[in-house]
C-alpha cells in the first residue's frame, strides 16, 4: 500500500499545469462507440485509473483502443458487444456512460448496475427514464440493467427530475442516433456537458444547447471518428488553487479557464485570496489570514460538489466560522471524521458542516475515503504541524495525475511512499523522529 507523506510549513510557489478533465474525457470516450465509421483520436488525456478502466470497458466490447499516456485512439467500426460487466462498474460507475451509445449504436445494452458508493446512493433512475422515453424497454435484473428497443430510439421530449451531469450525457448520446428529435430539458450545464456535445457535433451530431437548461438533439444516420482535445479539468486546476492560497503562496495555476471556475473564484475572492486572470491560466496568491465564508453546493453554475472538500481544508484555516452545505450528494461528508484526527473543530448538522477557524492542524496518519477526499486532507497537511500521512490513494489516482509530485514542484515537503518504504526509513533513522512527532 502506498501513503503520501506531508509536512506542513512551505509556500508553494511557482507553476503548475493542469491536465485533461477526468469528467469530460470519461462521457467522450463512451461517446467514440458511436461511430461507426473511422478512428476516435482523444488527446490530451490524463493517465488517470478511471481513463485505463473505461479504456477496458470498449475493449471488453470489441473495440480496439490504444492510448499512449495522453493521447487515446478508438476504432469502433467492428459490430460491438453489449455488455458491461460489473469488474468495471465497480471500479468506477461512469463505466454506466457506455449504455446510451450502445443503445443508440445497436438498439441494446447491457450494464452491471453500479450500486452506491462512499458520497451517496447515486441511483440512475433518471438515465434510464430517458432511454425509456425513446421507446427501451429496461429490464432490471440479476444485478443488471438490460434496455432494448425494436429498430431504433425514437426523439422524444425529457424532463430531468434534477439536473444529472451523468443522465445528460447518457440520453445525449442515445439521442445521437435516434429517429428525430429529442428535446431535454432541465439539464446539466456544467462544461464537460458542452465538451461531449462538442465532440459529437464533430463526429456528425447535431446537438444543440448544451450549456443551457435545454439541449436538443437532432438524431443522425451514422457518426464518423473525429479527432478532438479535452478541455482542462477545472477541479485539478481548483485543487491546485487551494493548495497555493492555504499556504500563502503565488502559484499560477497553467490552463485554468476561469470562466469554467467563476463559483469558486467569488469565493475564493471573498476570503480575501488574490486571483489575476492571465493569459495562459489563473494565478493565485494567498493572504497571510484567511476570512471564513459560507458555501452551498449546486450544480453548475453554483459551486461544484467536488471542490467541497478541498475547500473545506481552506476553511478550517480561516479566521472564524464558516458553513458548507452539501446538495448534490446527500453524503458527502466521509472525510470529516478525517479531518477531526487532524484536530479540526468541525461538526455535522444534518447536509451542513460547521467549521470554527482557523484550526490548529497537526498532522495525522488519515485515509481518504474519496478521490477529492484524498486531495483535501493532503492540502490540509500542507499548513498542520509535523507529519501528515494519507493513505487509499487508489482514490486519489483515479482524478488526479502525479499529485504529489506536482505540489513537490510547488515547493511543498512532501513524496509518496510505500509502506517499505517507510520502515525502512525508518529503520534508517532519518526522519523517524520527526515522523513520530
Ligand atoms: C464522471 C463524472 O462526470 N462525475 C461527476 C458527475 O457524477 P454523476 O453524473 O454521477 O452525478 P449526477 O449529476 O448524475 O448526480 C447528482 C445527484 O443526482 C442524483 N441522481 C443522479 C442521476 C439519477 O438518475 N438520479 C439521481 O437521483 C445523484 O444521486 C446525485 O445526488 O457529476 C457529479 C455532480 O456534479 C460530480 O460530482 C461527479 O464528479
Ligand atoms: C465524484 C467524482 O467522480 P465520480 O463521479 O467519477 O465518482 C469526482 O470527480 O469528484
Amino acid at each position: 500500500m502506498e501513503k503520501i507523506i506531508v509536512r506542513g510549513g512551505k509556500r508553494l510557489n511557482g507553476t503548475v499545469k493542469v491536465e485533461g478533465a477526468k469528467n469530460a474525457v470519461l462521457p467522450v470516450i463512451a461517446a467514440t462507440l458511436l461511430a461507426s465509421e473511422g478512428k476516435s483520436v482523444i488527446k490530451d488525456v490524463p493517465a488517470l485509473s478511471d481513463v485505463y478502466t473505461i479504456n477496458e470497458v470498449l475493449r471488453h466490447l470489441n473495440t480496439d483502443v490504444s492510448f499512449d499516456g495522453s493521447q487515446v485512439e478508438v476504432n469502433a467500426s467492428r459490430e460491438l458487444f453489449v455488455e458491461a460487466p460489473f469488474e468495471y462498474v465497480r471500479k468506477m460507475r461512469a463505466s454506466v456512460l457506455v449504455m446510451g451509445s450502445l443503445l443508440g449504436r445497436t438498439g441494446k445494452a447491457r450494464v452491471a448496475l453500479p450500486g452506491g458508493c462512499a458520497i451517496g446512493s447515486r441511483p440512475i433512475d433518471q438515465h434510464l427514464k430517458g432511454f425509456e422515453a425513446m421507446g427501451a424497454k429496461v429490464k432490471v435484473g440479476n444485478g443488471f440493467i438490460e434496455a432494448e428497443v425494436d429498430g431504433k430510439l425514437k426523439g422524444a421530449k425529457i424532463y430531468l427530475d434534477f439536473p444529472s451531469v451523468g443522465a445528460t450525457e447518457n440520453i445525449m448520446m442515445a439521442a445521437a442516433l435516434a429517429e428525430g428529435t429529442t428535446v431535454l430539458e432541465n439539464v446539466a450545464k456544467e462544461p464537460e456537458i458542452v465538451d461531449l456535445a462538442n465532440f459529437l457535433n464533430k463526429m456528425g451530431g447535431n446537438v444543440k444547447g448544451a450549456g443551457t437548461g435545454t439541449i436538443r438533439i437532432e438524431g443522425v444516420e451514422r457518426l464518423y471518428g473525429v479527432e478532438h482535445t479535452i478541455i482542462p479539468d477545472r477541479v485539478e486546476a481548483g485543487t491546485f488553487m487551494c493548495a497555493a492560497a492555504i499556504t500563502g503562496g503565488n502559484v499560477l495555476v497553467r490552463g485554468a479557464v476561469p470562466e469554467h471556475l467563476s463559483s469558486l473564484i467569488a469565493k475564493m475572492e471573498e476570503m480575501g485570496i488574490t486571483i489575476i486572470e492571465e493569459e495562459d491560466g489563473v494565478r493565485v496568491i494567498g493572504p497571510e489570514k484567511l476570512k471564513a465564508v459560507d458555501i452551498k453546493t449546486m450544480p453548475h453554475p453554483g459551486f461544484p460538489t467536488d471542490m467541497q472538500s478541498q475547500m473545506m481544508s481552506l476553511l478550517l484555516h480561516a479566521q472564524g466560522t464558516s458553513v458548507i452545505t452539501e446538495t448534490v450528494f446527500e453524503n458527502r461528508f466521509m472525510h470529516v471524521e478525517e479531518f477531526r484526527r487532524m484536530n479540526a473543530d468541525i461538526k455535522i448538522e444534518g447536509r451542513s458542516v460547521i467549521m470554527n477557524g482557523p484550526a490548529s492542524l497537526q498532522g495525522a496518519e488519515v485515509a481518504a475515503t474519496d478521490l477529492r477526499a484524498a486531495a483535501a486532507l493532503t492540502i490540509a497537511g500542507l499548513v498542520s504541524e509535523g507529519y501528515t500521512r494519507v493513505t487509499e490513494l487508489k482514490h486519489l489516482d483515479r482524478g488526479y495525475v502525479n499529485f504529489h509530485g506536482k505540489l513537490a514542484a510547488l515547493g511543498a515537503d512532501i513524496e509518496r511512499i510505500s509502506e517499505t518504504e517507510e520502515t525502512e526509513t525508518t529503520i534508517n533513522n532519518t526522519i523517524v523522529t520527526d515522523l513520530n512527532a
